[in-house]
């Protein structure tokens, strides 16, 4: 059942250019947000609205290159799960998610294949044919590598750790992951999972939605919440790792996306703030009075949650890409 009147809540991050009191509004603002929702809309972020433009603009250049080209970059030739995926070559709980997209990652040398996760290190596939859409994207990644980093040290200290605590997890190899995506409309007889029902395995996801373009819903208290987009602002949702480091406290919450009516589309862009595969994140000493509000993480004998960050992130790649896995990790599955 769909609760038409909840709506998650809007922080907004202009707070921090004020005074002390200011600051201390806005960590007040993102904890209780992630400790409710762990998911809210993100204002006065300072990231303007003619980069946000030019990013749907590359995305629309992207899609509608011919097939040929998106197939010269498709995934099923990345070992590291990089690259185009057709409509029907993914999935959530085992059934097809109706969406395009082309993943771009960090780019690092590969440090070996043991352990496994190690595997998902090396290089993008860059399409040729719109040389524009390696800059811009990767504009886009180091703008919310910032904004990423900035929130997770504010994060930090509305949860009474130092500034610094999740840093070290960040300083090196980060490996963030965004998906340029596009949703095509479908009837509404048909099949309409945009994206299923899952919880992101890392740490924080800055998502840019299409405007006015509807379809993300938010799993609150049992029920789900639409989540339109908000003027000017990012989605932002916390991943399972803070669910880990927070001994439950803050929540990874489960969404999904449903397909847009026939005859329209949606393009959204979802940047995944991630450590480094092989670090382990921290787990956070919550003063008295937030620790007896810790729940503890999650155990769903489906889905176990590991605080190390590349176990986290394979488990969900061979998951979503099953035929990726197939040809590239078939000694990884069963
Ligand atoms: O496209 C969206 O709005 C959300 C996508 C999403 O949740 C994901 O890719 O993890
Ligand atoms: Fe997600």
């Amino acid at each position: 059942m769909t609760h038409a009147h909840a709506t998650l809540p809007i922080v907004d991050m202009s707070l921090l250019n004020g005074g002390e009191g200011a600051q201390e509004s806005f960590r007040e603002a993102l904890r209780t947000a992630t400790h409710e929702y762990g998911f809210f809309y993100l204002v006065g972020h300072g990231i303007d609205r003619a980069t946000r433009d030019r990013l749907f603009d590359t995305a629309r250049d992207f899609f509608a290159l011919s097939e040929a080209d998106k197939f010269g970059v498709e995934m099923l030739q990345s070992p590291q799960f990089r690259g185009y995926t057709r409509f029907g070559g993914e999935y959530t709980q085992g059934a097809i998610d109706w969406r395009e997209q082309i993943d771009v990652a960090a780019e690092y040398e590969q440090l070996g294949d043991d352990p496994a996760y190690l595997r998902l290190d090396g290089p993008n596939l860059w399409p040729s044919a719109l040389p524009a859409f390696r800059d811009v994207v990767t504009d886009w990644q180091r703008r919310c590598s910032a904004l990423g980093l900035t929130l997770m040290r504010e994060l930090a200290v509305s949860l009474g750790a130092a500034a610094d605590a999740f840093d070290k997890a960040f300083a090196e190899r980060p490996s963030t992951l965004l998906k340029v995506v596009r949703y095509p409309g479908r009837d509404s007889s048909q099949d309409r999972q945009g994206v299923g029902a899952h919880k992101d395995p890392g740490v924080l996801t800055l998502l840019l939605v299409e405007p006015d373009k509807g379809g993300l819903q938010v799993e609150h208290n049992g029920e789900w919440i639409d989540a339109p987009p908000v003027d000017d602002a990012f989605v932002v949702n916390i991943g399972e790792l803070m669910e880990y480091a927070t001994d439950g406290y803050l929540k990874a919450t489960t969404h999904r996306v449903e397909s847009p009516p026939l005859g329209s589309e949606r393009l959204s862009v979802p940047f995944f703030f991630n450590p480094a595969l092989s670090s382990v994140m921290p787990q956070i000493t919550l003063p008295e009075e937030l620790a007896a509000q810790a729940s503890g993480v999650t155990t769903d004998p489906d889905n176990v949650i590991s605080g190390t960050f590349g176990e986290n992130m394979l488990k969900a790649r061979l998951r979503a890409h099953p035929d990726v896995a197939r040809r590239h990790h078939a000694d990884l599955i069963g």
